[in-house]
């Protein structure tokens, strides 16, 4: 109801519905703490990204909630004393005993203080992170006043993150992203590879070195244009209680000239109709929390395509959401599908990654055979880099380490279910 209202009043954008839906939720006490859970550091960022610290809605949220755990806190009692009193004339008039009246308000009453204090909690932890600071101010820096189509330059970046100065996590890391060419990266878990899409994204800076696109360092342009210009899809998408379809259309801008026939096609493009076909409510089946991880990969696929086309005629992910984006991250898209599925949705991705600056991680070739470039991370710098073509005639080298495992553990998946196939045989 809140949410209806408030957009129909226009008075802010889908995205920030969320969080009205992840507060809405206050009102009912035993749902606090899992909520609240949504809003860890990872999801702060995520709030700053789609431009969700408009304190003034989630304090008014915030305080909707309050009021409402006010209104709980108040019902309970009432009902505490009505308990007591009509439990009263029932001993008085010998129906009940006094120690059965005491073990039910009792029971009541416990009942009442646990979820009192499972809410104190939960509003506390959502104070802490509605008071913090951000270090990178959103409403700071240059706006472009035309759409930037040039290339992102990694130029000698050195990164650490706050909370473990002394591991160095990129140092001289020097990268090009050209305009209309997949740049993909690989490495050994932990190289880094993760930590540059969160310094494109403008989530952390870096210690030394810095990051440009078309000349200008992204030091100076406003944080929210830029993560407006890109689309991601990542490792673990974040999905919001609420239903499929909230989840594919959130962060979409209210004003572009979106059909149900973009939602169709980005969710059979996807493969999210695969799934969602088979649950009672389709598109509308509410928890969209609940889905497998591939699942949930495919919804957030479904959310950077519908972006895509909605863009066409008129908003990543997973996390972060743009208009039609200049630079698009892929950060194990396809990671948590089976075979098939991400056979059919890197087809979608590749095809998604046309005419922009896309910056693929991948440990599956198959995400990566069709990059025009490899970049090959150790220790947070690039110690190979060319085509496919040109790695893989390497003898030796760490991409040919990595296809050699990476073919390795494929072998062994295969004879693992051969030999399962044979046991089933024999069985029969
Ligand atoms: N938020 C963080 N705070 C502190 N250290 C971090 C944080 N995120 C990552 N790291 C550390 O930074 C290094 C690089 O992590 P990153 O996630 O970029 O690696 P990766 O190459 O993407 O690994 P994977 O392939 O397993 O996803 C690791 O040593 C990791 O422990």
């Amino acid at each position: 109801m809140l949410m209806q209202c408030l957009q129909n009043q226009g008075r802010y954008k889908f995205g920030q519905l969320i969080i009205g839906y992840q507060t809405r939720h206050l009102s009912i006490g035993g749902y606090m703490n899992k909520n609240v859970k949504l809003l860890n550091h990872t999801n702060t960022h995520l709030l700053q990204a789609i431009h969700l610290p408009k304190m003034q809605l989630i304090r008014y949220t915030g305080y909707r909630a309050n009021a409402s755990a006010q209104k709980t806190g108040m019902s309970g009692n009432v009902i505490i004393i009505s308990v007591l009193y009509y439990g009263g004339t029932l001993v008085v008039s010998n129906v009940l005993s006094i120690g059965e009246l005491t073990s039910i308000s009792i029971n009541g009453l416990s009942n009442f203080y646990t979820k009192l204090n499972k809410g104190n909690g939960s509003a506390q932890r959502i104070w802490e992170i509605l008071d913090r600071k951000y270090e990178i101010p959103l409403n700071f820096g240059i706006i472009p006043s035309e759409k930037r189509k040039g290339q992102v330059i990694f130029d000698n970046v050195k990164f650490c993150f706050p909370a473990r100065p002394k591991n160095i996590v990129l140092d001289n890391f020097t990268l090009v992203l050209r305009p209309g060419e997949t740049t993909a990266l690989v490495g050994r878990s932990g190289s880094g590879k993760t930590t540059i899409a969160t310094l494109l994204l403008r989530l952390y800076d870096p210690l030394n070195g810095r990051i440009v696109l078309d000349d200008v360092d992204l030091r100076d342009l406003s944080p929210i244009w830029l993560r407006s210009h890109i689309g991601a899809v990542n490792q673990e998408p974040v999905l919001f209680s609420g239903t499929i379809r909230d989840n594919i259309l959130y962060g979409l801008n209210p004003n572009v000239n979106f059909t149900e026939s973009h939602l169709e096609e980005a969710v059979r493009r996807a493969h999210v109709d695969e799934f969602s076909s088979q649950l009672p409510d389709g598109l509308d089946t509410l928890r969209g929390v609940l889905l497998s991880g591939g699942q949930k990969q495919t919804v957030a696929i479904a959310r950077a395509l519908i972006n895509v086309h909605t863009s066409v005629t008129a908003k990543y992910i997973v996390i972060f959401l743009s208009q039609n984006p200049t630079i698009l991250i892929l950060d194990e898209a396809t990671s948590a599908l089976d075979s098939v599925s991400e056979e059919l949705v890197q087809n979608a991705l590749d095809e998604l990654a046309k005419g922009r600056i896309c910056l693929t991680i991948a440990h599956r070739l198959s995400a990566i055979r069709n990059a025009n470039t490899i970049a090959v991370l150790d220790n947070g710098h690039v110690i190979e880099q060319g085509s496919y073509e040109q790695l893989i005639t390497q003898n030796v080298g760490t991409f040919k380490e990595l296809v050699n495992e990476f073919m390795m553990k494929k072998f062994l998946v295969y004879t693992k279910s051969v030999q399962c196939m044979l046991r089933v045989i024999c069985v029969k």
